[in-house]
């Protein structure tokens, strides 16, 4: 339904964005991520046909911006950071307003706004005058003016910053409901908000696209590798001999905290040698036990024993959750605790958007508003 094609922009301070290339398809909702400066608004008002591109192109359901904007812009809802209401005008006015610019028929306005007062929970308001309302309310007209025409794609540039931690659920709550009919593309810096709404987020640094993909996909494609920590009861030298043995097993490392669980932590020496017994039965699992291993705790009875705490990385992505439990059930060894490691979505955008020598990103210089704008002929 979006195509962005090989598409630059360069401001007269050479900054901008650049070969920004991807397609959204129905119904997808596509998270926007970048820190400040990278690019988002740019290509956000590029594909509003607010802003010309300098290079590439971009079709919307087959029309291309450059060709066909007034038919192309009709089939997208922009709302911008900062959304464009008209103060002294009460929510009804405004809507009428935005409603007639839309080129909404006449004799489908009343049911249309109507329809929109509604879904964005503005009934009772219509004779309020915006000024006065709250900035979640205002945010909701912003939203409401953005759909009013019944828009194939919505842009949402930051919808929910500046809002309270209430209007806040209450914003995400209402996409969530528009992402059902609508394809949505929303930028913004709250890491938590791609999690909650979208099915995949673009992460943009310094004006180019480094990583497209499903929100839980992210940390595979960037090489991760598939790790289980678990918490096992049991006596550590076999439970770890046993984890070991397994197939599909790289890595077996004992974590430091164990016996956490079951009373005072034991006082361990940092970096032991391991016993020779626990050293894993291959390389690169040998390479991993080395790291820094407690020692060997003394044993004891299974009943008040102790608990291990390991972590355990697989082969070529195995997943080994489910050997790892027949095993242990077999020996009579309760798993505690199972949990499936990944990276974050934030250890992934950090990882992305820190730039290296800096520890900043070059994009959050300040910007000079130099660049001519295009007039949305609405
Ligand atoms: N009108 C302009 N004239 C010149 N440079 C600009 C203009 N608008 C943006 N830039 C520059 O283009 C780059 C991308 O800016 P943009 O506003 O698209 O980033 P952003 O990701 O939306 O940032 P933020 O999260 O801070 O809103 C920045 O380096 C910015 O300084």
């Amino acid at each position: 339904m979006l195509e962005v094609k090989q598409v630059s922009k360069l401001y007269e301070n050479q900054r901008g964005v650049q070969n920004i290339d991807f397609s959204m398809s129905r119904g997808e909702i596509v998270g926007f991520l970048g820190p400040n400066g990278a690019g988002k608004t740019t290509t956000m008002r590029m594909i509003t046909g607010y802003l010309n591109p300098t290079m590439g192109s971009i079709t919307i359901d087959g029309l291309s911006m450059a060709n066909h904007p007034k038919k192309a812009r009709q089939k997208i809802g922009y709302l911008p950071e900062t959304p464009p209401l008209y103060p002294e005008m009460s929510v009804q006015a405004y809507l009428e307003f935005i409603a007639d610019l839309r080129g909404i028929p006449v004799k489908e306005r009343k049911r249309r706004i109507g329809e929109v007062v509604e879904r964005l929970g503005l009934q009772g308001r219509e004779k309020q005058i915006i000024r006065g309302l709250s900035k979640g309310y205002k945010q909701r007209m912003g939203l409401a003016q953005a759909i009013i025409h019944n828009p194939d794609l919505l842009v949402l540039d930051e919808p929910t910053s500046g809002l309270d931690p209430k209007q806040i659920i209450e914003i995400r709550q209402l996409i969530r409901e528009l992402g059902e009919n609508h394809t949505v593309l929303l930028s913004t810096h709250i890491l938590p908000e791609i999690n909650t709404l979208c099915n995949r987020v673009l992460i943009i640094n310094q004006g180019r696209i480094v990583m497209d993909g499903h929100p839980d996909q992210l940390g595979q494609s960037m090489g991760e590798r598939f790790e289980v920590s678990l918490e096992i009861k049991g006596p550590r030298h076999a439970v770890l001999s046993e984890l070991r043995s397994l197939p599909n097993i790289a890595g077996v490392k004992p974590l430091a905290d164990e016996n956490a669980a079951i009373g005072p932590a034991a006082d361990i020496p940092a970096a032991l040698e391991p016993q020779p017994e626990e050293l894993a039965p291959e390389q690169g699992a040998g390479a991993e036990a080395s790291q820094a291993e407690p020692a060997a705790q003394p044993a004891a009875s299974q009943d008040n024993g102790p608990t291990v705490k390991v972590l355990v990385s697989a082969k070529d992505n195995a997943d080994i959750r489910e050997a790892i439990f027949y095993r242990m059930a077999e020996l009579k060894y309760p798993i505690l605790g199972m949990k499936k490691e990944s990276l974050s979505l934030e250890d992934i955008f950090l990882k992305l958007t820190t730039n290296e020598e800096t520890g900043a990103s070059e994009a959050d210089a300040d910007s000079e508003t130099t660049e001519e704008e295009v007039t949305p002929n609405a």
